[in-house]
């Protein structure tokens, strides 16, 4: 198969989809890859590199997409890449389509065949190639929290793990998942005082006997949430319905019952947030403000650590991509379970339930287009 790994162009996202180990592992077997220049930069990968692969170095992304019959990157194509894609292309990423209806709108026009990460899913239900960005957006969550509640950058002026004598910060972590608890081990181990909330008792059974003692686990109410948020000095937003949309945990109107310079960062956005009030933003960019709580709500977090983050996902992406290299799309889907979950549009039809529920449009079911 000929593979295309372009460089990423959403807002300061240095990842990239393959590292030159991954390019060499699909040269050795047998297939070519297509990398534009400098793609790896960002990653700490030089092009040079890529080459001694097994690479060809493309001068434009143009030519990547012209070239490729399927694209193997990290975010979601943006605008400017919309026309470059191809009649029946595949294309294997991030893409989220349950917050972006003009993307799974573009996607459908262009007759793609939308192969998405988070959505590739495991018989015990876990999502193996969103678990890496997870941990990583996770174990960040509480860096980028600790930052901004100082108080140069709007938040509440508290230590997270406060000094002796002065109590520390009080952390709440809405979804007790990867990003969940990733961000709870990193908050417990700056000495944070953390309540970690999911609705799955199994899983805060689970929580309880793996975590340090400054973790409290609670069961996931709308009455327990509207009393917390009133006391907690950094809320994670890290729930997950795969596929959908996230449910609205923290309503506008609680805002106000918060204590100024209260910071939420809220990584479930890619999936259009847990809070309401929360909007993507970017690296460049990454907060605003609504009465006087501040908003982190980046929905590309692992793309400010780049050398960590590319080797993390293609560790888990690559034995995937091969497959679908090896087999073609169809082939390596129709004798997949896990890979058929990852198609969300195929050739103009929509064959992921909460995608076409999101928007109301027509669902397919996926075996038809197997
Ligand atoms: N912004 C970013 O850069 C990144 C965002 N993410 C996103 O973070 C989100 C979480 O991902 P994971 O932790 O991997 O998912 P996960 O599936 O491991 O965990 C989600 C958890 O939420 C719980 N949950 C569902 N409804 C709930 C409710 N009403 N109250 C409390 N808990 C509830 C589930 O029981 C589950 O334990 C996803 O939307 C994912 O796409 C992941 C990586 C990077
Ligand atoms: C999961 C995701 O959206 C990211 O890593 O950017
Ligand atoms: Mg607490």
């Amino acid at each position: 198969m000929i593979i295309g790994v372009p460089k990423e162009i959403k807002n300061n996202e240095n990842r990239v989809g393959a590292t030159p180990a991954g390019v060499n592992e699909l040269v050795r077997n047998g297939h070519t890859v297509y990398v534009q220049a400098t793609a790896g930069e960002g990653s700490g990968f030089a092009d040079e590199e890529y080459a001694n692969a097994g690479a060809t170095i493309l001068p434009t992304i143009a030519e990547v997409y012209a070239i490729a019959e399927m694209i193997v990157k990290v975010k979601e194509p943006i605008e400017s890449e919309y026309s470059l894609i191809k009649d029946n292309q595949l294309l294997f990423t991030y893409f989220h389509f349950a917050s972006h209806e003009p993307l799974t709108k573009a996607m459908i026009e262009r007759n793609a065949v939308c192969l998405a990460y988070e959505t590739v899913e495991r018989p015990d239900r876990s999502l193996p190639l969103l678990v890496p960005m997870s941990e990583v957006a996770g174990r960040m969550s509480i860096q980028e929290g600790a930052k901004y509640l100082e108080k140069p950058l709007k938040g509440r002026g508290i230590l997270l793990g406060g000094v002796p004598g002065v109590r520390p910060a009080q952390v709440l972590i809405l979804g007790g998942g990867v990003v969940g608890t990733n961000a709870a081990k990193m908050a417990a181990g700056m000495g944070a005082d953390v309540t970690i909330l999911d609705t799955n008792l199994a899983r805060l059974r689970y929580l309880d006997d793996v975590l340090p003692a400054n973790v409290t686990t609670q069961m996931s109410n709308g009455y327990v949430i509207r009393e917390l948020v009133k006391t907690h000095d950094l809320i994670i937003g890290a729930v997950l319905i795969p596929g959908a949309k996230a449910p609205n945990l923290i309503t506008r109107d609680m805002l106000k019952t918060m204590k100024p310079g209260t910071v939420l960062v809220d990584v479930a956005v890619d999936q259009g947030g847990c809070i309401e009030t929360c909007k993507p933003t970017t690296h460049e960019n990454p907060t605003f403000i609504i009465d006087d709580v501040v908003h982190y709500c980046v929905a590309n977090m692992p793309g400010a650590v780049p050398f960590t983050s590319t080797q993390a996902l293609t560790n888990a992406t690559l034995p995937y991509v091969v497959q679908v290299a090896n087999k073609g799309w169809k082939e390596a889907c129709a004798n997949s379970e896990e890979l058929k979950k990852g198609l969300n549009v195929v050739n103009g039809k929509v064959v992921y339930k909460g995608v076409a529920e999101a928007f109301g449009l027509e669902y397919t079911d996926v075996n038809t287009v197997l």
